[in-house]
């Protein structure tokens, strides 16, 4: 791992358990040419995919409430307002999305629209999410969703209006960065 800005000079690894923390020291070329060593760490748990399935006729998002632990233990009380999302572990991103999609809330679909990549925390958190957005119909449930219950997960399906969900991001009570800007690119869209 190198290019003519950086070159790695060790890996240490912190931690490998779930995910893989290791530190870097490594030398950076500086805008005036000169090589200068840094250390930083990188958490790395792979990439991932997110997606705003919206209702055109009821004009609602399809919103997930699930625990995380991360940020309850830094001032949440835990229960995350998010889209559907789902870590790649190598897989096709769109393919994963759909998996994720009706694992999480039951809702199957065909058509998904690639957004954009995103890297989310590009100074502590290698990863970065595939952006999706598409549409569903409140009758086109296939499953009953809620998450893997072996894996721990118990996740409640929301459908919530557009304009609350922009009024909940207002307020505080949505407050994840994924779901912030999927609900704000497809306001944006619909002006
Ligand atoms: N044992 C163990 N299991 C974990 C850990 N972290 C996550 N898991 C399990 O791994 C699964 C991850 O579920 P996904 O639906 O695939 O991912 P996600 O947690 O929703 O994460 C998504 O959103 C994140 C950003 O908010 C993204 O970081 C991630 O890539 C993905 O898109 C869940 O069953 C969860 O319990 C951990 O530290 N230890
Ligand atoms: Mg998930």
């Amino acid at each position: 791992m190198a290019n003519n800005l950086f070159r790695i000079r060790e890996r240490t690894v912190l931690s490998d358990d779930w995910g893989n923390l290791a530190r870097y020291d490594f030398e950076l070329k500086t805008r005036s040419g000169a090589w200068q060593a840094q250390r930083r760490e990188a958490y790395d748990r792979g990439n991932g995919v997110a997606c705003l399935l919206h209702d055109p006729e009821g004009g609602t998002v399809l919103l997930i409430r699930q625990f995380r632990l991360p940020a309850a233990v830094n001032g949440h009380d835990g229960m995350m307002i998010e889209v559907p999302a789902g870590m790649l572990d190598g897989a096709d991103p769109k393919q994963r999305m759909r998996e994720e999609l009706e694992e999480e809330t039951g809702y199957r679909v065909s058509e998904l629209d690639h957004l954009y990549d995103v890297y989310m925390s590009p100074g502590s958190v290698t990863e970065y999410l595939s952006f999706y957005q598409g549409t569903y119909d409140r009758s086109d449930r296939a499953a009953e969703g809620g998450g893997n219950v072996e894996e721990g997960e118990d996740i409640e399906v929301l459908h919530v209006l557009l304009e609350d969900a922009l009024a909940m991001i207002r307020t505080g009570e949505i407050c994840d960065a994924k779901t912030i800007m999927l609900i704000q690119h497809l306001a944006l869209e619909r002006r």
